[in-house]
């Protein structure tokens, strides 16, 4: 099981994060983000941390060069991509890095198709609203979540535990939750996160 923590801006928060033992830190490179970081600091924020941790660039409805230069220019290892995009696009994208495909709850059951059994395609479920904070319907989704998918929307200390349990999700994804303002991590609120996600795996493992 693994845990990501998203929106990840600065050093200290990367060093915050990664030392709190999350797996895995998202950059978000969508111009719309409250939480945009340049390639650069996320390039610098990779470095301070290590290659253990893996460094996912974000993007949202965004050209196949801009993605791959930015990826490339940040040097992250794994690139997630939210909006309306081709499987083209996805797979284009997917032979250069890891990817994880975010889709809401109404493409669910599309995408699982398309993307079954292709091995650098994860799929991460998410709210409508990349960053919005809002928790889905986890009990209603119980009959459609892909074994090996990833959870995000809304999650945080108080609820990753009873959202693995209804899922069971080869990953956790948070931001919201995880701050004191946008774009800066609540130390105690990430450690926390983290920490419960651990739990939780140890109590409902894969
Ligand atoms: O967080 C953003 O500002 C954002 C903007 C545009 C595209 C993606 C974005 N975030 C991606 C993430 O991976 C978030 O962690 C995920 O949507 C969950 O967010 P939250 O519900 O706030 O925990």
């Amino acid at each position: 099981m693994q845990v990501k923590v998203c929106g990840t801006t600065s050093v200290r928060d990367a060093v915050l994060s990664a030392g709190a033992g999350a797996d895995a830190l998202g950059f978000i490179f969508a111009p719309v983000s409250r939480r945009l970081v340049t390639p650069q600091v996320a390039r610098e924020a990779g470095l301070s941390v290590g290659p253990s941790v893996a460094r996912v660039g974000v993007f949202l409805d965004q050209g196949l060069d801009e993605v791959l230069r930015t990826a490339e220019a940040a040097r992250v290892s794994a690139v997630q991509l939210h909006g309306r995009l081709s499987g083209l696009y996805v797979t284009a994208v997917a032979a250069y890095y890891p990817v994880l495909r975010v889709v809401r709850p109404a493409d669910l059951a599309v995408e699982a198709d398309m993307w079954h059994g292709h091995q650098g395609v994860t799929l991460m479920l998410d709210a409508p609203e990349p960053g919005g904070g809002i928790p889905l319907d986890w009990d209603a989704l119980r009959p459609l979540f892909p074994r090996g998918a990833w959870l995000a929307g809304g999650l945080g200390a108080g609820n990753v535990a009873a959202a693995m349990h209804a899922l069971n999700p080869a990953g956790v994804d948070a931001v919201s939750r995880l701050e004191s303002g946008p774009g800066v991590k609540d130390p105690a609120a990430v450690r926390a996160f983290v920490q419960e996600a651990r739990r939780a795996a140890q109590s409902y493992p894969q």
